[in-house]
C-alpha cells in the first residue's frame, strides 16, 4: 500500500547566485539546443540539452578514439603522466565551477558535491602518479633453463559507461587509469546527469590530453549503443558501473568478442553495531554511510544490525541526528540533504516505508515526501524492519535507515551474508579482535570499520558476488586496462 503523504514543509530554495554560477559553467560547454533534456531534480526545470546519439555516430567516436589510440598507446609513461597531471591542475583551478554544476543537475548540496571534486579529481592524480611506475619484472623458470619478463600493453579502445550518483568521480575513476595504462576511451555517462561529463573532458582537452582520444557519447538508445558498440572488433575493454542486472546484459554482450570486463555494480551493505560499539562513534558513521548522496551510494548502509544491548539508544542517538537536517536544493545555504534523482526514486522511498510500518517497522522520523516540484524525501529512520519487509531486501538508494536488532554475533553474520550482493559492509565495535574477525566473514569485497565512508582514490574500491568484477582506483585499477605479456628468454651457459 502507497500512502504517498506529501508534507507543506519548507524547504530551503536555491541561492541565486549559486544558480547563476552553475548556469554560467553549463553556457561555456559546447551543447546543442536540443537533444536530450537533463533536468535539476531539485527544480524539475531544464538545464541543458545533450546530444542524443544514434548507432553511427556512435561508432564514428570508436573510429575517431581508435585513430587516437595508436599514438598514445606508444607514447612514453612521462608524457602520459605529464598530460594526467596537466588535466589534474585544471580540474583543481575549476573545482568550484565543478561542484556547482554538479549540485544542479545531480541535486547533492554544494558541500558535498566540493566533496565529490575533491574525491574524483584525487583519480586524475593518483593515477598521474601511478603513470610512470609500470609493474613489470623479471624472474628465472624454476627449472634454471631460462628467464621471464613480464611486461605491460594497454588493453586497447575502452568502452566506459557510468552512472548518474557520482558524475565527476564515477567517469574520474576510469578515464584516468585508461590513459594511464595508454588506452583511448569513449564514455557513456548517465542521461540524467551528463554535463559534468562534458565539462571535464573539455578540460582535458584544454589541458592537452590529445583531442580525440576521449569520446563522450550520449544517448537515449542504451541497448542499441552497448549491441553495436560492444561487439565492434576495434573495442577490446568494457567497464561498467551501475546496476547488476544491467551489468549482467553488458556481460552477455562482452561474451561475444570475450572483451576485458569491469563490473562496478549493485550493493546491499549491512552495517553492524555491536554492543561494545563508541555511540556517538556508530552514530555518525551510520549517518555517513546512509546520507552520503542522499543515500544514493552502491556503498550505502542498506541494512543496520544493532545488538539488542544498544539498539534503543542507538535508535533514539540517529532519529535526533536525521531530524536535524535541514533538506532543500543543492544550491541553497545550509542544505544538508538535496533532492532525489527523481520522481520514481520520492514514491520508491514511500512505498518502502509504507511496506515496513506495514510487517511493524516503527517510524522514528520522516516517511514522507514534499509538496513541491522538485524530488525531495524526508530522512527516514524505521526500527524494528522485518527482514522480509522490501527495504530489508532491496537496494534502498534513498535516505531510509532501516533498523534490525540482533542477539550474537554469529546471528548478525548469517543475516548480514544473506543476499547475492557483496559490496561493503560495515562494523562498529571498540573490540580489535571482533573488529577484524567480523571483517574477514563478511562477503564484501570493503569493509569500513568504525568509519562509514571507506572510499579513496588509493583504495581498490569494488566488490564481490554480484556486485561486480574487477577493481577501481589504486594499482589495482590500473591492471584492469593493461595486458600482461611474458617473453621466455632461452639460457645457456657460457664460458
Ligand atoms: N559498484 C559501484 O561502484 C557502483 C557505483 C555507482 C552506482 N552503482 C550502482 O548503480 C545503480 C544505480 O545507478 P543507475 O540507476 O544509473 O544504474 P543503471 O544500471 O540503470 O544505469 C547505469 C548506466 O548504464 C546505462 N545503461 C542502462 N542500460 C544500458 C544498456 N543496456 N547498455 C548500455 N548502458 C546502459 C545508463 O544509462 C547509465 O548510464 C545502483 O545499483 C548502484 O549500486 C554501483
Ligand atoms: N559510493 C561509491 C560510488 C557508488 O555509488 C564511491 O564511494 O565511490
Amino acid at each position: 500500500m502507497t500512502t504517498n503523504v506529501h508534507v507543506a514543509s519548507p524547504l530551503i530554495a536555491p541561492d541565486a547566485e549559486s544558480i547563476r554560477h552553475a548556469d554560467t559553467v553549463i553556457q561555456s560547454i559546447n551543447l546543442p539546443e536540443q537533444g536530450i533534456a537533463v533536468q535539476d531534480p531539485a527544480t524539475a526545470e531544464t538545464i541543458a540539452h545533450v546530444p542524443d546519439a544514434d548507432v553511427e555516430a556512435a561508432l564514428e567516436a570508436v573510429g575517431k578514439a581508435d585513430s587516437a589510440g595508436t599514438d598514445w598507446a606508444g607514447s612514453s609513461l612521462r608524457q602520459r603522466a605529464d598530460v594526467l597531471h596537466a588535466w589534474y591542475d585544471k580540474l583543481i583551478a575549476h573545482s568550484e565551477d565543478l561542484a556547482h554544476l554538479i549540485s544542479r543537475e545531480m541535486g547533492k548540496p554544494l558541500a558535498e558535491a566540493r566533496g565529490e571534486v575533491k574525491y574524483g579529481t584525487d583519480f586524475v592524480r593518483w593515477y598521474a602518479e601511478e603513470a610512470v611506475r609500470p609493474a613489470g619484472n623479471f624472474r628465472d623458470t624454476p627449472d634454471g633453463g631460462a628467464s621471464l619478463l613480464t611486461r605491460r600493453s594497454p588493453v586497447g579502445l575502452a568502452v566506459l559507461i557510468t552512472p548518474w550518483n557520482f558524475p565527476l568521480a564515477m567517469a574520474t575513476r576510469k578515464i584516468a587509469p585508461a590513459l594511464a595504462a595508454g588506452c583511448p576511451v569513449v564514455i557513456k555517462p548517465a542521461t540524467l546527469t551528463p554535463l559534468t561529463t562534458y565539462f571535464a573532458v573539455q578540460l582535458a582537452i584544454e589541458a592537452g590530453v590529445p583531442e580525440d582520444l576521449i569520446q563522450v557519447i550520449t544517448t537515449s538508445k542504451s541497448g542499441a549503443f552497448s549491441e553495436a558498440v560492444l561487439l565492434d572488433p576495434r573495442v577490446r575493454k568494457v567497464s561498467f558501473t551501475g546496476s547488476t542486472p544491467v551489468g549482467r546484459q553488458l556481460l552477455k554482450l562482452a561474451s561475444q568478442n570475450v572483451l576485458r570486463s569491469s563490473m562496478e555494480l549493485g550493493g546491499n551493505a549491512p552495517l553492524i553495531v555491536f554492543n561494545d560499539a563508541d555511540l556517538q562513534r556508530a552514530v555518525e558513521g551510520t549517518f555517513a554511510a546512509k546520507l552520503r548522496n542522499g543515500g544514493q551510494s552502491c556503498i550505502g548502509a542498506n541494512r543496520i544490525y544493532v545488538q539488542d544491548g544498544i539498539a534503543d539508544d542507538f535508535a533514539v542517538a540517529l532519529t535526533e541526528r536525521f531530524a536535524q537536517i535541514a533538506i532543500g536544493s543543492g544550491l541553497g545555504q545550509q542544505t544538508g540533504l538535496g533532492a532525489l534523482i527523481d520522481d520514481r526514486a520520492v514514491a520508491q522511498m514511500q512505498a518502502y516505508t509504507d511496506n515496513a510500518v506495514g510487517l511493524g517497522a516503527s517510524l522514528l522520523t520522516g516517511g514522507h515526501g514534499y509538496d513541491s516540484r522538485g524530488n525531495f524525501f524526508a530522512p527516514t529512520v524505521l526500527d524494528h524492519v522485518a527482514a522480509d519487509s522490501d527495504v530489508a531486501r532491496s537496494e534502498i538508494f534513498g535516505p531510509i535507515a532501516a533498523i534490525q536488532r540482533f542477539s550474537t554475533e554469529d546471528e548478525a553474520l548469517t543475516r548480514a551474508n544473506a543476499t547475492e550482493f557483496g559490496l561493503a559492509g560495515y562494523v562498529f565495535t571498540e573490540n580489535i579482535d571482533r573488529a577484524l574477525n567480523v571483517a574477514d566473514r563478511l562477503e564484501t569485497g570493503i569493509v569500513g570499520i568504525n568509519q562509514g565512508v571507506p572510499s579513496n582514490a588509493g583504495a581498490p574500491f569494488g566488490g564481490i558476488k554480484q556486485s561486480g568484477l574487477g577493481r577501481e582506483g589504486s594499482a589495482e585499477g590500473l591492471e584492469e586496462y593493461e595486458n600482461i605479456r611474458f617473453y621466455n628468454v632461452a639460457r645457456r651457459t657460457t664460458s
